[in-house]
């Protein structure tokens, strides 16, 4: 067992076992960090304990020694030394809820969660920091990551962002390995927000290559995006050069680009033809930027801000919008220049 300043974080309970986070929780069992993995499905914990597989979500990928499935959590909060919350962001205040009244005060909590929270729009850090007070140090970590990659050992970079230095560099170093390199962040806004509205995008470029419309249109949507997350980070005050990090830009190319990501699926089943509902049950999996899309645009809305491309992707999402219609609205509006004068 490892010694050095990491193991202040450990036990560490993994809250969710979908694919995210027991690929985390594998992550840090490879690293020989003790980690208690907790998923609300009491016959996957058992298949889960019996195979040392999850195989729902991660077919075939063998869990490290160190990594143990736990059934009672309330006594694994009451001896975990940090906990890691990986459920939908529908769930994440739920997930709190079932933490705040059994956590030791000063234990720090972190999450992979990406999104906002339903109804409030909130960032997942404010609707954490209102749950648990100020009493536990907070991170979030993102960065382009699929899940079943970070299972099987290939290489992958991430972001863990917090205001505690300490907590950053522990978590950061609890994670990093042979195939996981981890970079620290002061930018816990900017982190959310990279995170939350690329999910919104790869819906949309799934959409484009969907209906066929190519690699140029593909690019555009990419750019054009970018500068609608600029325009949000700016207005809600993020650091604009977290966009070009690994949260950022880093993201919206992977989940825009490659197949894997679910929200992409979403949007390519949408642009073949199928119905919002069909798309839905057709991916079958956890879709943020579905709830995500309807919050980022209320709020661009609220800062009179444009996001145009986040627009008609409501549009298509939620008021039954043809998406040839909505490509044609991008296209036609007003001409513009590209950057405004400085
Ligand atoms: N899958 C991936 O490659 C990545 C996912 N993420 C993010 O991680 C979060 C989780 O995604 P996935 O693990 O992929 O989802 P998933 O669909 O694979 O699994 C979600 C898990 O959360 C559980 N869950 C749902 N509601 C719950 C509740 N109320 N309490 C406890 N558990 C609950 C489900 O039972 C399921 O096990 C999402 O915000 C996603 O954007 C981030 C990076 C990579
Ligand atoms: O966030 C992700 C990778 O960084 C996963 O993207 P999807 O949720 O679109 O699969």
């Amino acid at each position: 067992m490892r010694t050095d300043v990491t193991e202040a974080l450990f036990p560490t309970l993994v809250i969710g076992a979908g694919a995210w986070g027991t690929a985390l929780a594998m992550a840090l069992a490879r690293n020989d960090h003790k980690v208690w993995l907790w998923g609300r499905n009491d016959a996957q914990r058992q298949a889960m304990r019996e195979q040392r597989r999850n195989d729902e979500y991660l077919p075939g990928q063998v869990f490290p020694d160190s990594l143990d499935i736990v059934d009672d959590l309330q006594q694994a909060l009451t001896q975990c030394k940090h906990v890691m919350i990986s459920v939908p962001s529908h769930a994440f205040a739920e997930a709190l809820s079932m933490l705040v009244q059994h956590l030791p005060a000063g234990v720090p909590v972190s999450w992979a969660t990406k999104g906002l929270t339903p109804h409030t729009g909130a960032f997942l850090y404010d609707t954490a920091r209102e749950t648990l007070g100020d009493q536990h140090p907070l991170a979030v970590i993102s960065g382009p990551s699929f899940a079943a990659e970070v299972a099987r050992n290939l290489p992958t970079a991430l972001t863990v962002a917090s205001e505690n230095d300490d907590f950053a560099v522990q978590l950061a170093q609890s994670l990093h390995g042979p195939t996981l390199r981890a970079y620290t962040s002061h930018d816990v806004l900017g982190v959310q927000v990279g995170g939350t509205v690329k999910n919104v995008l790869a819906i949309a470029a799934g959409i484009s290559d969907g209906l066929g419309y190519g690699a140029n249109a593909r690019a555009a949507l990419l750019t054009r995006g970018m500068a609608e997350i600029l325009r949000l980070a700016a207005i809600l005050g993020a650091q604009p050069e977290t966009m070009f990090g690994l949260s950022g830009i880093g993201d919206l190319i992977l989940t825009c680009t490659d197949d894997q990501s679910r929200n992409r699926q979403l949007g390519l089943a949408i642009g073949r033809g199928l119905s919002v509902d069909e798309a839905v049950r057709h991916v079958g999996k956890t879709v943020e930027g579905m709830h995500a899309a309807r919050e980022v645009l209320l709020r661009a809305q609220k800062a009179n801000i444009e996001m145009p491309i986040v627009e008609q992707v409501c549009k298509i999402l939620f008021e039954g919008y043809d998406p040839r219609e909505s490509v044609q609205a991008l296209l036609c509006r007003e001409q513009k220049a590209e950057l405004s004068r400085p």
